[in-house]
């Protein structure tokens, strides 16, 4: 299938020939003088960003922990794993297909919640989940998303009506919130809910810290409370509780941050000027935002109220992997949230065999932090991981070229990815598995 603006998108029976497919739209388009949206190398993609995005906005995504030592491991790790391929095997009907929660996806390949996209450009939520959708790959909503799950859902199926879309989920310290998010993203069509572990306080983040720039204090990627009927309800009773407001002084930047607030909350400027709310909402943001006195029997709360599967995300640990699959849930997701959160820990792919060894066959194990491309797509599923999630390249590839950026990106990821499985002598992604990879530590 070929989009109006001339990128291959792909279905499952067209899955097979797409990394040749691509190959040659490019080396066609190439031949009339005209070059890809976006850069294919990972370090030019994200060179091109950086010139696009401010100062902020570049520092938030691409930034992490500390000296950003697990950020550079999740990427080294797959440096220390090489594919061996094998010869004369017959590869010409390659099948990229997998299947998880009942589903069949058309390639191993998802987007992991990135939160503020619209950081990366305006409206880059629906945007990104949109490109999604025309390859038929789950697009994950994050809590911290720019806009509601629901007009997400909506740019999704205007796309394609069963585009697959999950809901990522901060754990709140308001129960009530909990349940409401999870209703909303049930009602509007995710087929799971993914409860990210990792991140009950942000990690110790120095660019960020640097510029004294936190997106969520101005407003930002704040749109899942800011539409929530019990997070309004909340604001409401902060603002009827409230005493005298402590005194902000009246800078240049003050003014704008109160704008950006102002800008981003919903409805009238007039009437959130009056009421104040604006400002109440933010800080009501920041007191309910996660809870870090969960455990796991407070996953009971969510199993009683969703029948979608749950996936934990940032489990790094064999034991929480076991403790995963007593409590009941659907998945695991290993991940270091892209190194955002601890410095100097287990990289996410070295982490990956000893939690696959863990669940033994008895859940999915998914995969995210440090894919730069498809190589690292088949290093991930031959070391066991089930689907594998792609953050940073596509909001990089969101701030150069849009919706056509993100499509083209994962067009090139899957296509890199066929290619590799076939030139390794492997035709069926789901037959991966690490006899076709030499290791060393
Ligand atoms: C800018 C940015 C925002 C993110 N926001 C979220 C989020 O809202 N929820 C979440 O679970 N993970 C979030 N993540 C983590 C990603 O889901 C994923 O774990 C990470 O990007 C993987 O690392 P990589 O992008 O370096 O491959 C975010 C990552 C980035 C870079």
């Amino acid at each position: 299938m070929t989009a109006n603006d001339g990128t291959t998108t792909f279905t499952t029976d067209l899955a097979t020939s797409i990394g040749r497919a691509a190959q040659s739209a490019v080396y066609r388009a190439g031949v009339v003088g005209r070059r890809p949206a976006v850069p294919v190398a990972f370090p030019d993609l994200e060179r091109a960003a950086r010139r696009r995005l401010s100062r902020v906005a570049y520092a938030y995504i691409a930034g992490s922990a500390g000296l950003e030592r697990t950020d550079a491991a999740d990427t080294a790790a797959f440096g220390r794993h090489r594919i061996v391929p094998r010869v004369l095997r017959d590869v010409s009907d390659r099948d990229l297909s997998i299947e998880l929660f009942g589903r069949t996806l058309p390639t191993p390949l998802l987007l992991a919640p990135i939160g503020v996209l619209e950081l990366a450009r305006r409206g880059g939520d629906a945007a990104a989940a949109r490109a999604a959708a025309a390859h038929g790959m789950p697009f994950t909503i994050s809590t911290q998303a720019s806009a509601p799950m629901e007009d997400v859902a909506a740019a999704m199926d205007a796309t394609r009506p069963d585009a697959p879309r999950w809901f990522q989920l901060y754990w709140s310290s308001s129960r009530e919130l909990v349940a409401s998010l999870v209703a909303r993203a049930e009602a509007c069509g995710c087929e799971a809910i993914v409860v990210t572990l990792d991140t009950h306080v942000l990690g110790w983040r120095p660019r960020d810290l640097a510029l004294g720039y936190l997106p969520f204090s101005r407003g930002l990627g704040i749109a899942q409370y800011t539409s929530d009927p019990v997070f309004r309800g909340l604001v409401q009773e902060r603002m009827s509780a409230a005493g005298p407001r402590e005194h902000t002084p009246v800078t240049p930047a003050a003014v704008a941050s109160f704008a950006s607030i102002v800008r981003h909350h919903p409805g009238g400027l007039r009437e959130s000027l009056r009421s104040g709310e604006p400002l109440a909402a933010v800080e009501t943001f920041l007191d309910v935002f996660a809870d870090p006195s969960l455990g796991w029997d407070d996953l009971a709360f969510l199993r009683e109220r969703t029948r979608l599967p749950i996936v934990l995300k940032g489990v790094l640990h064999p034991d929480d992997a076991r403790r995963a699959v007593d409590a009941g849930v659907d998945a695991v997701q290993v991940s270091t949230h892209g190194g955002r959160q601890i410095d100097g820990e287990v990289a996410a792919l070295d982490a990956l065999p000893a939690v696959v060894a863990a669940v033994d066959g008895r859940l999915p194990v998914l995969f995210d932090s440090g894919v730069r491309g498809g190589a690292d797509v088949v290093i991930a599923l031959a070391l066991g991981a089930r689907a594998v999630a792609i953050g940073r390249p596509y909001a990089y590839a969101l701030a150069v070229a849009g919706e056509r950026g993100v499509r083209e990106l994962l067009r090139n990821v899957v296509a890199e990815l066929d290619i590799t499985l076939g030139l390794a002598g492997v035709r069926r992604a789901a037959d991966l598995d690490d006899t076709v990879l030499t290791s060393r530590r």
